[in-house]
């Protein structure tokens, strides 16, 4: 318990041995560039280092807003081969699992608060040999998402209320990050990604990096990037 407590004070600064030996991944939001441009835009990200793409679907429900979906996850496919972060802001997720896992996803992320049986979706994920991902929004309890901790192969922790880029990071978010990194080195399961999305640049990405998390989503700071090389190198901390 004592333990417990220095960690969270410390943010998380003694957690998950070895992960402080290699640098972040970068996840590039592709809600954040030119779609219009969306081919050219993902070769220059790739050129300039990111790691993965960042694909944000919306229904118009679970958030308010709609962006897109199996139509352009396609297209994405298509123009790269980086891994394809599929992050799932839907109601009832698992009726959509089959597709985004089809279309080539390799990581898809759901929302705890949209899915009436989250181990049902991470079971229907495996079962297309893809790595699931399970988010919380900022309001949500970490305790909600400790079940899912054993078999879950990366926690999104959201920095912002989902449903739009450019918002402005919540410090509150990175205590989260902490106590879930503490609870999955608890069990083990140090290969575990933490991802954060929302809000991150050269500055927030280092208390999120102390505090644990491994994976950066970035959208308007990428995208909006004079230097994209740069950009991506600020955030591999
Ligand atoms: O999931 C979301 C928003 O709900 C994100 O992936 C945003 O697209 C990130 O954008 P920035 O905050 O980096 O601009
Ligand atoms: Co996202």
């Amino acid at each position: 318990m004592i333990c417990y407590i220095i960690k969270l004070i410390y943010g998380g600064i003694f957690c998950k041995k070895g992960v402080y030996d290699m640098k972040s991944l970068v996840s590039a939001s592709l809600l954040g560039c030119d779609l219009a441009d969306i081919r050219s835009e993902i070769k220059n990200i790739e050129k300039a280092g990111a790691d993965w793409l960042h694909c944000d679907v919306m229904d118009g429900c679970f958030v308010n807003n709609i962006s897109f979906g199996t139509p352009v996850l396609k297209c994405v496919r298509k123009a790269s081969d980086l891994p394809m972060d599929t992050h799932l802001m839907i109601n009832d997720p698992i009726r959509y699992i089959d597709d985004y896992a089809g279309l080539g996803s390799d990581y898809i992320t759901f929302h705890l608060e949209a899915a009436p049986d989250p181990q049902a979706v991470i079971d229907r994920i495996h079962s297309h040999g893809k790595f699931a991902g399970i988010s919380i929004k900022p309001a949500t309890p970490v305790s909600e998402v400790e079940p899912y901790l054993a078999t879950a192969d990366m926690v999104l922790v959201m920095t912002v209320v989902p449903g739009f880029g450019g918002q402005k990071f919540i410090p509150a978010t990175l205590e989260k990050i902490s106590e879930i990194r503490y609870m999955l080195d608890s069990m083990g399961r140090d290969k575990v990604f933490i991802e954060v999305d929302g809000g991150i640049n050269a500055e927030t990405v280092k208390f999120c990096r102390e505090a644990g998390a491994d994976v950066m989503v970035s959208g308007s700071y990428l995208f909006g990037a004079e230097d994209k090389s740069a950009a991506v190198k600020s955030l591999k901390v």
